[in-house]
């Protein structure tokens, strides 16, 4: 909540310095006070002062100079709670990722950021320093071969010795805060070196050290800078997950765990808690986890809700998420209001912009989601709620997913057969492969297959997995394995899926594109068409001409 000071009616205008005086108390009830002592020495000056509730929207209170300002706040905008009871709630999550908090400076602009909203008492959450977390496992990588005694030597080991170490020193913290990880992790190298082995386990111990390490450094600058913050490694406050290294669920005992812990802390000592990303610890093995690529994002939602805060702000090197990958696309818009539904999709089917789990602690808690751009913070980035007007929204975003595995199977056997379907279905779960996109007649089914659960295997594990899909499918069925396809996929409303396909059809026909297959879904917010490859990035942004560039006629681009 915050508060602001009106004054009305003055015979004179309200003095500049009073008002500064008034922004300038730290916290409500300190401006409470003081807009009661300006109430009560002000009297005949002005003829009222009102006092004007901002960002939970609508009341505003008109107050005489008579009555105590505060009496009447109390009793009409914080109901029967007590002032200092609802000052101690922290009220959102802002996660700060990779690209935010790059180097020194972006961590000064990032507290900037946060102090920027003073009647905010937030959670953040921050990932590794720029692109550490791939240094890492690059470092581990080479370590397997690289033989003990050059381990010392890396590249990746010497870059964020030198990153963590530039940072400190510009931050004008002591390295002691960081020195410990360091040796530690070069440690941890030679034990990879030594072993010739880089388990799933250790690769997450081993990426662990980037968000100990960030975080560590962040809380130690706000303290230095006068800002009381509090470090935590998620690990050790109840993120608790299940084993599957590298991709870790975050499972349900977390919540009451979560909120326990950093409630009380801020109820006894209030400090800004500085909560490392993506990692967990599992349930049974009690070791570090992560919860896959990107997964502070779902850090900051599981947080939200867990607190039940007001909202959760997920800070981007973007606008917003916008209407495709602008990698892909330069000319790409943010989006001004996403469903979590939509969202989900979105992420889901490959906008690398969140995590694809991480919409579903933000909508089992309703708590808003809002996408925004730490480099440009006055974008309004984007909204993420559990429901929006749907009525003029036709297509809101398109995503690119490569490099899919696609497979045709029809049965051997006549039409009429039945549990075909579920055949082919239990081979997918026995082998622990999930698919993606589904297209069925009663005797054969188009299918593809989920890339990142495939990733998560060594290659040459990869294509013996997909050999021994084929070779059990092929007892039932004719089957034709296809790669190299992408998935393309239209979030939109798919109540106006006649417009949408009627459109990207015509522009997919112009650009000469023969689409494989096609599927509506469930879902009600996606529309995903198979293409080749290579074919895939020239429909995307022809696509994104047709239905975001209303005023380009032109459908056709080839580069
Ligand atoms: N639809 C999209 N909207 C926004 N960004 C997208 C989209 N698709 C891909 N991206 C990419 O996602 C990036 C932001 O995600 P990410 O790198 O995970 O951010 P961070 O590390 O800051 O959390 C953007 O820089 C952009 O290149
Ligand atoms: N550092 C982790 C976790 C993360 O969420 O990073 P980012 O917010 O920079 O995408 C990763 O690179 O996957």
């Amino acid at each position: 909540m915050e508060i602001a000071l009106q004054y009305c009616g003055a015979k004179t205008p309200c003095s500049v310095s009073s008002r500064r005086l008034f922004q300038n108390q730290p916290s409500l009830s300190q401006r409470l006070r003081f807009a009661s002592s300006v109430s009560s020495s002000s009297k005949g000056l002005y003829s009222s002062v009102k006092v004007k509730q901002l960002s939970c929207g609508s009341k505003i209170l008109s107050v005489s100079c008579e009555r105590s300002v505060v009496d009447v706040l109390e009793k009409t905008q914080l109901g029967n709670q007590s002032l200092d009871e609802n000052e101690k709630q922290l009220s959102c999550v802002m996660k700060f990722g990779g690209s935010s908090v790059a180097s020194a400076e972006r961590m000064r602009e990032v507290a900037d950021l946060i102090l920027s909203f003073p009647e905010e008492r937030p959670v953040i959450v921050l990932s590794a320093m720029g692109k550490t977390t791939n240094r890492l496992l690059l470092a581990g990588e080479k370590a397997v071969s690289c033989g003990v005694t050059n381990v010392s030597s890396l590249e990746e080991l010497s870059f964020i010795q030198e990153l963590h170490h530039r940072t400190v020193d510009e931050l004008g913290i002591d390295r002691s805060i960081i020195a410990s990880f360091l040796e530690e992790l070069e440690q941890l190298l030679k034990g990879i070196a030594m072993m010739k082995e880089l388990t799933l386990r250790t690769k997450d111990y081993l990426v662990s050290f980037g968000e100990c390490m960030s975080t560590r450094i962040f809380a130690a600058y706000l303290n230095k800078i006068g800002v009381k913050a509090r470090q935590y490694d998620a690990f050790e406050i109840g993120f608790i997950t299940t084993d599957d290294f590298t991709n870790a669920d975050i499972m349900e005992a977390t919540y009451p765990a979560l909120k326990q812990r950093l409630y009380n802390d801020w109820i006894s000592d209030p400090a800004i808690p500085i909560v490392t990303g993506f990692l967990g610890k599992g349930w049974r093995s009690c070791a570090v986890t992560t919860l896959g690529r990107g997964g502070s994002d779902l850090t900051a939602t599981t947080i939200g809700k867990a607190l039940g805060l007001r909202e959760i702000q997920v800070w981007k090197d973007v606008d917003g998420v916008l209407t495709c990958d602008p990698n892909i696309y330069p000319h790409a818009e943010p989006v001004p209001y996403l469903t979590f539904d939509e969202a989900a999709e979105l992420a889901y089917f490959g906008a690398q912009v969140l995590h694809p789990q991480s919409m579903r602690p933000a909508r089992e808690g309703d708590v808003p989601v809002r996408v925004k751009n730490s480099y440009n913070p006055k974008a309004p980035g984007t909204l993420i709620t559990r429901n929006r007007d749907m009525t003029k929204a036709v297509l809101t975003s398109i995503v690119l997913k490569r490099n899919v595995t696609m497979l045709d199977i029809a049965s051997t056997r006549m039409l009429g057969q039945f549990g075909f379907l579920a055949k082919v279905f239990s081979i997918f779960e026995d082998m622990g492969i999930s698919v993606d996109v589904v297209a069925t007649s009663e005797v054969s089914i188009s299918l593809t297959l989920d890339p990142s659960k495939l990733w998560s295997r060594e290659l040459i594990q990869q294509a013996c997995e997909l050999d021994h899909v084929v070779e059990e499918l092929e007892k039932i069925a004719v089957v034709k394995l296809l790669q190299h396809r992408s998935i393309i996929s239209l979030i939109g409303n798919v109540q106006k899926s006649s417009l949408i396909l009627e459109k990207a059809f015509r522009v997919l026909r112009t650009n000469g594109v023969n689409v494989q297959m096609i599927s509506q879904g469930a879902s009600k917010v996606n529309i995903s068409l198979i293409v080749n490859d290579d074919e895939a990035e020239q429909c995307v942004r022809a696509l994104h001409q047709a239905f975001f560039e209303s005023n380009c006629s032109e459908m056709s681009v080839k580069s």
